[in-house]
């Protein structure tokens, strides 16, 4: 780049965008390479780069000079004596599915000439370990380096010599003068299962995978620890001093085996094909496997042609490696959409560029609510993780705000419902924020409507669910006021799907017969958030007719037994919705009504302040355990599910189980059903 040039404002972006990535990929580099303790999965890591490198690419002009690109690893650690390699160790190039391997395999057919197109590939696993060379001088183990930056390493010499499976003696080499064999140092599962369970109780340190294991153990400073350490050497390749007359890589592989190397499966192949369905196969077999593998690398078989293809600065051309699905992903999150669930709750979605992840492409991505919005404290227009593990549903698992680009702004709840656009609240101590128009928002309609003709609700019971759905679908019936209408489309009823005529008189029947309800019932039906049976009952007791209950204040619904702060905000802004004071006129208006509710002044109830708790079957009265528990409730008490030693009395019917006997372990009053009939008579 030349200094000299000035910038324009969108190259200072391209570059500050850059240096960002370079940041962030130095900052893993180190704590990946030099802490063997990385912070983010390799796939992230992956993702990072190669933005970087898409940068670079689109602007080389641009590119930095201490851009950690075009190196591999990090630099060696200090503590070690360097050695510097004879032949540079690389990294390998990757692809993620079965076009980019077709892809490379076709820049491989370019640089071949004709006869040698379409070459043998012979396949490996992808060991997750770290690389290391070893050196045999007339077949007598001298030294052990690690890959280091690529062109320099550390000797950890002393720390190879106590891994078991290295053959410090090779009878096969006595005459070959300097033998270089490479291959992966790593941790089988089960030794990094028993490390970590013994660095647990010693209080030592944990590590995050096999790989970080094998890292931290070879690099220990101390033999004598590192000797204690499950380590395993596979070889997987020959760099000096192979025999002349092995010319495949297949063939070096089986020559190591021979000599006393601890070599991994291979296999030879012709064609794309048979390299995916080999890559599928183990797929579905490597958790099997006694160590990790994060893919498969592909190799041009014949050496002759590896090094006929040469390398790049970083990566040879002859070979590659085949990754494995990621379970977690970099992407941008493009928007924020505000969806209305069947019960009113509005959740925020995620839309997502859409990003390759546990194997599928995802493009939505829930966000919960407005709360962890915050907590992730993520914008439109960054950078997320996203994290898909198994069926399990994607998460955003990091917000990149390293990477945040400069012109966002920070997410805030929606005023109004995006479907019915009737105000949306939060209630105080929830989670999630909800639109305010119930008996209005097409969103929540069908719910409502099912509601509303339930049996404890308006007890429609010749209105099947089934039936209101479709009428729901086909438009006939959109609010529950609607329900009151239908008889003027008698004759369409008629011949909607077969539903005949017997079937419409009785539906239009039991619509006449719920007209005349009770408020309570009513209460109930129009299906207020918070506002259950018992609730219901209370709210009618308290303001004995709807026009009170619906210009009651909020602290004049926390008068009313059982009601708390959030509910009475619940019940307030359901009437100070347009749209369901609307739906409620109609109602009335279509004559659903009620009689006035007696008010009792609640200091004369016998029962004020108990608590009570019904269990088994009330045969005297074959009265319900719903029922039951109005009775109690009209004379002052509560009614509560379970028993504790603050429950007045148990009303206990025939085949009391385990409450009874919890009742009579505390001294609770158990009241037999004879005696609770002479107490309502009463
Ligand atoms: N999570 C992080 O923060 C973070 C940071 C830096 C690097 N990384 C990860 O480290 C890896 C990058 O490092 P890399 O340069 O070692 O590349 P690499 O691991 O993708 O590929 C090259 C390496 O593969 C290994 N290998 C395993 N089996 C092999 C076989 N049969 N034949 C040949 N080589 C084989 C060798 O050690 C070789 O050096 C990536 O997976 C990257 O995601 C992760
Ligand atoms: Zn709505």
């Amino acid at each position: 780049m030349n200094a000299n040039k000035k910038l324009d404002i969108e190259q200072q972006e391209i570059v500050a965008k850059m240096r960002a990535l370079i940041n962030e990929v130095r900052k893993h580099n180190n704590a990946y390479y030099v802490m063997d303790a990385p912070t983010i999965s390799d796939n992230e890591y992956d993702q990072l780069r190669l933005s970087l490198i898409e940068l670079e690419e689109r602007y080389p002009d641009l590119t930095q000079s201490d851009s950690p690109t075009a190196s591999v690893g990090d630099d060696p650690l200090p503590s070690f004596s360097q050695v510097k390699h004879d032949i540079p160790m690389l990294s390998l190039g990757n692809v993620f599915n079965k076009d980019d391997l077709t892809e490379f395999m076709r820049r491989v057919n370019d640089r071949l000439s004709d006869k040698d197109k379409d070459p043998s590939y012979e396949v490996e696993l992808k060991l997750d370990g770290l690389a290391v060379s070893l050196k045999y001088h007339n077949g007598h183990f001298v030294r052990g380096v690690t890959r280091g930056d690529g062109q320099t390493g550390e000797d950890i010499t002393q720390n190879v010599r106590t891994i078991n499976n290295i053959p410090l003696v090779l009878e096969a080499a006595f005459d070959i003068d300097v033998l270089e064999v490479r291959g992966e140092v790593l941790m089988p599962k089960a030794g990094f299962e028993r490390l970590n369970r013994e660095a647990k109780q010693s209080e030592g340190k944990v590590f995050a995978n096999p790989r970080n294991a094998a890292a931290g153990s070879l690099r220990q400073l101390d033999p004598a620890v590192a000797a204690n350490r499950p380590l395993a050497f596979y070889a997987y390749s020959v760099n000096q001093g192979l025999p002349e007359h092995i010319t495949q890589q297949s063939a070096a592989l089986a020559w190591l085996k021979e000599i006393g190397f601890t070599v991994s499966e291979v296999k030879v192949v012709n064609s794309v094909d048979q390299v995916q369905s080999y890559y599928e196969s183990v797929i579905e077999t490597r958790n099997s496997l006694p160590f990790e593998i994060d893919g498969m690398v592909i190799k041009v078989d014949d050496l002759q042609l590896q090094s006929q293809l040469g390398h790049l600065s970083r990566e040879p051309r002859w070979a590659t490696a085949y990754k494995f699905p990621a379970e977690t992903a970099i992407t941008k999150l493009n928007a924020i959409e505000w969806q209305v669930g069947r019960t009113g709750q509005i959740t925020p979605v995620g839309k997502l560029e859409p990003v390759q992840v546990g194997g599928v492409t995802v493009s939505n991505v829930t966000l919960h609510n407005i709360g962890e919005i915050q907590r992730l404290d993520v914008r439109v227009g960054d950078t997320v993780s996203v994290h898909r593990a198994g069926d399990v549903i994607p998460k955003v698992t990091r917000v990149w705000h390293e990477l945040r680009p400069e012109d966002t702004e920070s997410v805030t709840l929606p005023a109004n419902c995006p479907v019915c656009d009737s105000p949306v609240v939060l209630p105080e101590g929830e989670a999630l924020a909800r639109c305010t128009g119930e008996l209005f928002c097409p969103a929540q309609q069908q719910e409502a409507l099912i509601h509303f003709v339930s049996r404890k609700a308006m007890d429609i019971e010749g209105l099947g669910e089934r039936w209101l759905i479709s009428f729901f679908e086909q438009g006939i019936v959109k609010t529950v006021a609607d329900i009151y209408h239908l008889q003027e489309h008698k004759a369409d009823l008629v011949n909607f799907d077969r539903l005949g005529e017997k079937s419409v008189n009785n539906m239009l029947t039991a619509i006449e017969e719920s007209k005349n309800t009770t408020l309570s019932r009513f209460i109930y039906a129009i299906g207020i958030k918070g506002v259950g049976e018992t609730t219901a009952q209370n709210l009618a007791q308290h303001f004995g007719d709807l026009p009170p209950l619906m210009e009651a204040s909020i602290e004049a619904l926390e008068a009313v037994p059982d009601i708390g702060t959030i509910t009475a905000e619940l019940i307030y802004n359901f009437f100070r919705a347009e749209h369901n004071v609307e739906v409620i006129e109609a109602l009335q208006q279509a004559g659903v009504h009620w009689d006035k509710v007696e008010q009792v002044v609640s200091d004369n109830l016998p029962l004020e302040g108990q608590t009570w708790v019904i269990t088994g079957t009330l045969v005297e009265s074959g009265m319900s355990r719903d029922d039951a528990k109005a009775r109690l409730q009209v004379l002052g008490a509560k009614v509560s599910g379970s028993v504790s030693a603050k429950t007045s009395a148990l009303l206990a019917g025939e085949k009391a189980g385990s409450k009874l006997t919890k009742a009579e372990s505390l001294g609770v009053r158990v009241v037999l059903e004879e005696e609770f009939l002479a107490l309502i008579e009463a």
